[in-house]
């Protein structure tokens, strides 16, 4: 299995330029299933989770071709099988996306159920509920989700708690619906909102996208358009807290410091100075250490989950005591142990993580165990003393566009071992 290996010390300077959104591009790609005319879609990271998603919908017929720059293009007229199996989705959670637009397109879906993961059992029971209310008839046999619908109704929708992809998923069943759909306790994240944009310029009728309520107006069709990813807030705030926890400077270019709030404030509490533009965040330590900070996550506009190992790692190598309170996923803290392994103090208690900062952490080998917990060895091999080997990175590689090659231009002594 290839590995990252990282010798820790060098300080982390200079300019990065940020890929596409995961967490919006595979969204949008699966609301291509509903277009019928081809889509044209910009500024697409180059990830494992792409290629995955790319899979599933050839599978069902879909024509996709890489242009230049990590355009796709894409043409859904073709597809005619409203199926994703086991193999695919086990592989990527997010596959659940195909649910709704299979539904509102064909009728019918027949989707894997996508099971837990490392970082909670991530049940899927508030997208099978929203399809339920839209009409649908749904059923989960064997595994699979079958779900059933001659055209779906829109209905008033106040989801149990606030899921991304369940919201993603309703909304664009909902956007093909006869009738208005509103989804109440709706996810705000931007992706959310990327998504929304992308099928509004398909011709759909979506508003309130941001807000916590969704109105959606159905249409009788979707044509299909020509757009660019939002970047990738997840990555950037991951480049950010690498300079911030080497004393360093970053500069994160084709960033949107607006979908970065609470991120960015946490930063500035570890003595970060930051200047942000339109399309640039900057992050500068000055050589400083950081100070720990204390953290809680939630849904956006709060501190997001996705971004809670990395500030793990620095408040590993932080001044002070940072208590990382995690209320999304109910286990989310693997990466604790892989960061004991390099010499960090950190107490696991119910959801909360007590962080005593240590002066220097130590190499080891360690192991990725999901995508964020991977990210957070790779900062955390940025200072330890020593070769810090992090093993099973095929799960940095479902998130992060060509990690070493980012990192090791900002100055990091950082390479992949082959499998
Ligand atoms: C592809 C994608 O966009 N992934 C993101 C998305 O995941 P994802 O959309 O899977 O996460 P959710 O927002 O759905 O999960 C939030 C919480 O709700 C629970 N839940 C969710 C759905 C459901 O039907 N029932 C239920 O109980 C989950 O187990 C979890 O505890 O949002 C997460 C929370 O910001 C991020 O960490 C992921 O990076
Ligand atoms: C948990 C994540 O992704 P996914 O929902 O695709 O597993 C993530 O991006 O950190």
């Amino acid at each position: 299995m290839a590995s990252i290996v990282i010798t820790g010390g060098a300080p982390i300077s200079g300019e990065v330029w940020i890929s596409g959104a995961k967490n919006a591009v595979l969204p949008i790609l699966a609301a291509g299933l509903l277009a019928d005319g081809p889509m044209d879609i910009g500024n697409v990271p180059h990830l494992h989770d792409v290629t995955t998603t790319m899979e599933l919908l050839g599978q069902m017929g879909v024509e996709l071709i890489v242009g230049d720059k990590m355009r796709i293009h894409m043409d859904a007229r073709p597809a005619d099988r409203h199926y994703a199996p086991y193999e695919l989705v086990k592989t990527m959670r997010a596959s659940i996306l195909v649910l709704g637009p299979l539904v509102a397109r064909f009728g019918e879906a027949v989707v894997s159920l996508p099971g837990g993961c490392a970082i909670g059992s991530r049940p899927v029971d508030q997208h099978i509920r929203g399809l339920l209310a839209l009409g649908a008839e749904v059923s989960v046999e064997n595994g699979y989700i079958h779900a059933k619908a001659k055209r779906l109704k829109g209905a008033r929708i106040v989801m149990d708690l606030v899921t991304v992809t369940g919201t993603e998923n309703i909304m664009m069943a909902a956007a093909l619906a006869s009738g208005t759909t509103v989804i109440e306790n709706a996810a705000q994240e931007p992706e959310v909102v990327d998504l929304a944009n992308c099928l509004n310029a398909m011709g759909a009728k979506i508003s309130g996208a941001g807000s916590n309520t969704l109105v959606i107006e159905g249409v009788e069709r979707l044509s299909g358009c020509t757009y660019d990813v939002l970047p990738d807030r997840i990555e950037t705030g991951t480049f950010l807290v690498a300079g911030a926890m080497t004393g360093g400077r970053v500069l994160a270019k084709r960033a949107r410091a607006n979908t970065l709030d609470a991120v960015l404030v946490k930063l500035e509490e570890a003595g970060a100075h930051i200047n942000t533009g339109e399309d640039f965040i900057e992050v500068d330590m000055q050589g400083r250490r950081p100070k720990a900070v204390n953290i809680t996550t939630a849904p956006y506009p709060a501190f997001p989950t996705d971004m809670q190992a990395q500030f793990a790692a620095m408040n590993a190598v932080a001044e002070g005591v940072g208590i990382i309170t995690e209320t999304v996923f109910e286990n989310r803290f693997m990466h604790v142990q892989e960061l004991q392994r390099l010499g960090a103090n950190i107490r696991v208690e119910g959801k909360s993580a007590i962080i005593r900062g240590v002066e220097r952490m130590t190499a080891a080998p360690v192991m990725a165990t999901d995508l964020r917990a991977s990210a957070s060895l790779v900062l955390a091999g940025l200072v330890a003393e020593g070769e810090t080997q992090v093993d099973r990175i095929y799960h940095i590689d479902r998130g992060y566009e060509c990690i070493e090659e980012k990192l090791g231009a900002l100055g990091a002594r950082i390479r992949r071992l082959p499998a």
